[in-house]
């Protein structure tokens, strides 16, 4: 896979100057604070920077520098641990149609698939302290079942529309298999994986419209997808990454997002620098851990994670694929 680090990269940067930077909201810890030396030093005194630390190794410009903020002696140290976690099979997925925005729910098969996925963390020892999740109750019932399985029920949640799956336009609601019969195989992988040509648009108020939904009320009327393709849910999903995301691995928590073939694979796509071309051929199986350790600069220790079941993730990958196909 070829390594495509430029636009996002330097959005990194940009984010993290800003995360290093000291947070107007957050309480102040001051040498008078009553704790101990060793410890209101740390919490004061800036760290001597590392060698390599003076500049962004992408672009070269100068970097902010960790200096004085009260956030230092939080900063845990790389490697962070992600795991994500595709929701477990939906009815849609059983039937086969676009989904989407649509909230479908699990399948007993997918719920046994989430109780699994939790399971396996369990195994792993890889035990989340935090769960980000979509607004869509498949993604939502996969966290609770799979953190159930794994004893981490009552860890935070966080949930976020930008975490949602792909909006598939106007496809929501069609049936795969006739879609690829009536368009041809082109057009139908075109619109399913291609990094930026989105289905054509779902009206405000036609069927499998979100527009009406309560839960999205709040987002600005020109944020709402009408349709997507993968390049616009990795614009809309890194915000909540650097912002909703990152803070929690800065923080040594290990992190689970839970939520959704197309915004796991958009998030895969930054992690591990895939180009556009080469993301049309990722899949993501559903309901099993996919786990990442990433550097300082949030590079994975070994490109494309590890699957907590690689046997099962393989043949889920292929039937993924190979949806269209099925009668
Ligand atoms: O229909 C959908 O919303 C997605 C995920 O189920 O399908 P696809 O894998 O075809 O992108």
């Amino acid at each position: 896979m070829a390594r495509q680090r430029s636009a996002c990269y330097e959005a990194g940067f940009a984010v993290r100057q800003w995360i290093d930077a000291p947070r107007q909201s957050e309480p102040s810890a001051t040498p008078d604070s009553g704790s101990s030396p060793a410890l209101r030093r740390a919490l004061v005194a800036p760290p001597a920077p590392p060698p390599s630390s003076g500049r962004c190794p992408s672009c070269g410009r100068a970097r902010a520098g960790r200096t004085g903020s009260i956030t230092l002696g939080l900063m845990a140290d790389a490697p962070y641990k992600l795991i994500l976690l595709r929701h477990g099979e939906s009815e849609w997925n059983a039937k086969n149609l676009f989904t989407g925005w649509v909230d479908v729910d699990l399948t007993d098969k997918g719920e046994k698939e989430a109780v699994r996925g939790g399971e396996l963390l369990k195994d792993a020892g890889l035990l989340p302290d935090v769960v980000h999740t979509s607004l869509q109750k498949r993604a939502i019932r996969t966290a609770q079942l799979g953190l159930e399985a794994a004893d981490r029920h009552w860890i935070p949640v966080h949930r976020s529309w930008r975490l949602n799956e792909r909006h598939y336009g106007a496809l929501q609601g069609k049936d795969k298999a006739q879609t690829l019969a009536e368009f041809g195989e082109e057009q139908f992988m075109l619109w399913r994986r291609s990094y930026d040509t989105p289905p054509p648009v779902l009206k405000d108020g036609a069927d499998f419209s979100q527009s009406d939904d309560p839960r999205y009320a709040t987002i600005p009327s020109e944020l709402r997808p009408r349709t997507e393709c993968l390049k616009d849910v990795v614009e809309r999903m890194l915000p909540y990454w650097y912002d909703g995301i990152v803070p929690d691995l800065l923080n040594g928590r290990t992190v689970l997002v839970a939520a959704h073939g197309n915004s796991l694979r958009g998030l895969v796509k930054h992690l591990d620098g895939i180009s556009d071309e080469d993301i049309t051929g990722l899949n993501i199986p559903t309901g099993i851990p996919l786990a990442y350790e990433l550097d300082a600069d949030f590079h994975p220790l070994k490109p494309g994670g590890t699957y907590l079941d690689p046997d099962a993730a393989q043949a889920a990958i292929e039937a993924v694929k190979n949806q269209g196909k099925k009668k």
